[in-house]
Parts: C-alpha cells; structure tokens; sequence
C-alpha cells in the first residue's frame, strides 16, 4: 500500500516517518516549496530530539520523499492522509480554510479510487462538508469517481511524537462504508492498539472531547492548588493520592502555569465555539478556559508580592517553551510572564534549551542567556517556566552564589521544597507551602 501524506508540518512529518518505519512507502506533500527543499536535505521544520537522523535514513533509503506535487503524487497512492493546520481564528473557531482548500485541489486532480484520511483535527460535520467539496469538483469534472472519506483523528504529544504514531494506545477510525474499514484495519493490521471503528462525526467529537478533558483535568488541579495554598495543604500530595484511585489516575494532575501548545488553548476555545453554534452552552469547560487564562497572572501576583514590587528587579526566567523536548512557544505561559515583567518594569534574562530563537521574534529586546546560569547572574529571584531536565539538574547548591537573591519560584513543582530549603533557598512552588 502506497500512502501520501498533505501538510508535511508537525503531525505530517512525524507521522510520514512513522508510516515509512512500518514498511510503507510514503510521499509527503506541502505547498510551501522552502519546507520540501530542507525536508528532502534531511532537515526538520521543528526540534525533535532524534528524529532527524531516522529522517535522514528513510530519505536515502527511498522509503521517504517530499514533493509540492499533490496531481503526481497522488496517482502513485492508494491511502492520503490529511495533516494541514486548522489554526483558531479570531472568534475561536477552528479556521478550516487549509483542509477546504485540500479537499478543492484532491477533487480537481483525482483519476481514481481513494480512500481521504483526515488526520487533522476538524470540528464535527466537517468531513461531509470536505466530502461534498470534492464532489462538487468531481462534477465540475464530470467524473463518476467513487472514494472513501475516513476521519483518523491524531493523538500524538510533542516530544513524543514518533513513539506515539508507532504505538498508540488506541487508534480511532471514522468511516462510513465495509470497503473503507477494511483498507484502514488493512493499513493499521501490524500496529499494536485498541481499534475502534466508528461514524466520521464520533470519531471528530472524540477527538475534541479527549483534548477537553485533559484540559479540565490540568485546571481542576490549578484550581485546587489556589486552594491548597490557602488551606496550608500540599497540591503534590494531594495529586499523588488522588492518582491512587485508578478511576482518577495521576496522568494530567501536575500542577503548574496552565496548558499551552498548539493544541489544548485551540481545542478547547474551537469546541466552545461549536457549542455556542449550537446554543448548547458548556459551562465546564468555560471555566477551564477562565482558570487556564488567568493561571499565569495568579502566579506572578505571589512574585510580585514576595518581592514587594517588580520595577527594576532582575529576575531569571528559566523556560520558555510550552513544555519541554520542544521549540514550540505557541500558547506558551513564558509569553505570558514575559509580558507581566515587562508591564511592572522589571529587568528579565531568559534561557531554554531551544525556545529562544522563537521568543526572539515576539521579544527581540529582553536578554536572553546562553546558560542556565548566565541568566541566573545577578538576579533577584528565579523563575522556573519550563521543566527541562537541564534546568532541574541544575547544581542548586552552588548557583545560589551567582544569584543576588536565593529566591525561586517553581512554576511547575520540578524541584523538591524541602532540598530547596535545607539549601537555603526561599523556595515557592504552585500549591505548595513556600519553604
Ligand atoms: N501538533 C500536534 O502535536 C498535533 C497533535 C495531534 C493533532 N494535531 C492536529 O493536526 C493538524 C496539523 O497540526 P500541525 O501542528 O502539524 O500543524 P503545522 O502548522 O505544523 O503544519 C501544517 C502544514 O500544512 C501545510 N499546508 C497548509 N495548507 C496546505 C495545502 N493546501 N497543501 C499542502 N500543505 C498545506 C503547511 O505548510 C504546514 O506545513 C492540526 O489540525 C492539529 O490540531 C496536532
Ligand atoms: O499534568 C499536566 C500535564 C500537562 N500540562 C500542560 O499541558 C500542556 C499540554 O501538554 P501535553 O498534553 O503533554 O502536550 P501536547 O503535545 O500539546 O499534546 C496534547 O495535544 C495533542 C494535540 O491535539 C494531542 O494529540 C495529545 O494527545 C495531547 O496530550 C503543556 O503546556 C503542559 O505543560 C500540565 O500543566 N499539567
């Protein structure tokens, strides 16, 4: 089975290679010519640690290749997968302008059967619509061409994208016809996983309704940890017991600056829009939304207060990236504290491992370090953002001597309080006693 793969971005590179590591033969086609040319160089539009080098292997082995070519590569395919952004547009709403465009130019070019895979994550009703869309431009064409329109809604995680193409713990498939199923669980037959198979409109809502509620779990103990804090509790163990219940589970009880990415902000604002389409209102997941939003102001409201004013103090932000083992800063709480300090007048140098380029191009005048400690230098207080393994493994004991202050605030409970304090640091974590 030969398989095409339109939106070579994030999800469309991750997954091409992914396909190609379990036998397939895979074409990868964008309409940004600059991304073909690096991709085919064996260069990766995005950090992923290790993934270039399987990149590189697939290329040259053949098994792999990028075009802008969707007409060549399609007639040399029997499955295309669907992988193009659907970004939020200004009311919230899932901008589906790139997935309508894919289906016009897959109706103007195509010769025979296929099956069309959405991947890409789209509001329910939306694999109708891009079905009637090709086949308005099959009737333009005036071609009587049968095909399968199947919704294959994506799971994977930033950081981890490879291991979870490869082996996800369950895969959802919406279609509609016997002839589509069997293809897909053909397709599917060597992956180890739990299948479910089910209507398109399920398997788009299933999609939303999981990201939702990993997002209500991560503001539910956000929440409680504003409340933890008040009531002399510590949020970690009352996480840590919670997730002894198998029902709750520990999964998504981590406490911290709020949900960013690409995906949970964009998710969850386009599932409310399309409740409020359907004057279905969802209240839990407004209030989701309100505690995400006001996560990172609840937070430096403690440093501001700690410090007694922010004007002129220099602080360290350790972190920028929306969680760690990327270069995404979409939606990243670091914007967000950037913008805070900016606001009250304070002094900032900032370092992640690989987010600084990023946050460059939106804040090309704060100092930015090369280390962890050379944004430590001097500074008044620390600011955990990010927990990147090299920011924990910091040698705590002897960076208190570069600092002006021992002071850290842990935006995302990566240190142990107790080790911080013996350390001698005025430590403060979210939902935690400051130590
Ligand atoms: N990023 C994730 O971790 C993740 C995980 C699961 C699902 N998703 C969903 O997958 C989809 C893609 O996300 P992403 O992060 O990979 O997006 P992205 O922005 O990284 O990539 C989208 C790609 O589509 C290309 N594209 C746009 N219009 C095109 C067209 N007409 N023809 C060919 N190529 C075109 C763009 O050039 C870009 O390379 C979204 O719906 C997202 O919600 C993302
Ligand atoms: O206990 C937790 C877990 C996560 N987060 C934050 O939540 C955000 C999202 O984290 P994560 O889910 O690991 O990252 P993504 O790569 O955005 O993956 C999510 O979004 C993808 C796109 O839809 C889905 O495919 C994945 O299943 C889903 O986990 C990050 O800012 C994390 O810091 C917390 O604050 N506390």
């Amino acid at each position: 089975m030969k398989v095409a793969v339109i939106g070579t971005g994030y999800v469309g590179t991750t997954t091409s290679i992914a396909f190609a590591s379990q036998g397939y033969k895979v074409i990868g086609i964008d309409n940004d010519e600059e991304k073909i040319k690096r991709l085919n160089q064996s260069k990766l539009p995005f950090y992923e640690e290790g993934l270039d080098g399987i990149l590189q292997k697939y290329i040259l082995d053949g098994t792999l290749s990028f075009t802008s070519n969707l007409e060549e590569s399609m007639e040399q395919c029997d499955i295309l997968f669907v992988t193009v952004g659907t970004p939020a547009s200004q009311d919230g709403s899932a901008d589906l302008s790139s997935v309508i465009e894919v289906a016009r130019q897959i109706g103007s070019v195509m010769k025979d059967y296929k099956v069309i895979v959405i991947k890409s994550t789209v509001p329910i009703g939306t694999g109708a619509k891009l079905k009637n869309i090709i086949q308005s431009e099959l009737k333009k064409r005036q071609l009587d061409i049968s095909f399968d329109l199947v919704s294959n809604p994506e799971f994977l995680r930033q950081g981890k994208a490879l291991h979870d193409a490869v082996y996800p713990e369950r895969i959802v498939i919406g279609c509609e016809t016997d002839k589509a199923r069997e293809i897909m669980e053909e397709f599917y037959k060597n992956v180890k996983s739990k299948l479910l198979f089910t209507t398109v409109r399920d398997a788009e809502m299933i999609k939303y309704a999981s990201n939702a509620f990993l997002a209500t779990k991560i503001s539910f103990i956000n929440e409680l940890a504003r409340i933890c804090e008040k009531t002399e509790t510590n949020i970690v163990q009352v996480a840590k017991g919670m997730g002894m219940d198998s029902r709750i589970n520990p999964q998504f009880l981590q406490a911290g600056l709020g949900f960013g990415g690409s995906c949970f902000p964009k998710d969850t604002k386009a599932l409310l829009a399309l409740a409020s389409e359907k004057e279905t209102p969802m209240n839990i997941l407004k209030a989701v939304l309100h505690v995400n939003q006001t996560q990172t102001d609840w937070f430096m409201e403690k440093v501001k207060k700690t410090l007694n004013s922010l004007s002129g103090k220099r602080i360290a932000i350790l972190g920028l990236t929306f969680k760690p083992q990327t270069d995404d800063i979409r939606e990243a709480p670091s914007l967000k504290i950037i913008n805070y300090l900016i606001k009250h007048k304070a002094h900032m140098a900032a370092y992640d491992p690989q987010g600084t380029e990023n946050v460059k191009k939106i804040y090309p005048d704060i100092r930015y370090a090369t280390t962890p400690l050379e944004a430590m230098a001097g500074a008044d207080a620390v600011l955990i953002v990010t927990e990147w393994k090299e920011i924990i493994d910091i040698d705590w004991k002897n960076a208190k001597r570069v600092l002006s202050q021992p002071i850290v605030f842990d935006g995302r409970n990566a240190l142990d309080s107790a080790i911080m304090s013996k350390l001698g640091y005025y430590y403060m974590g979210v939902g935690i006693l400051k130590s």
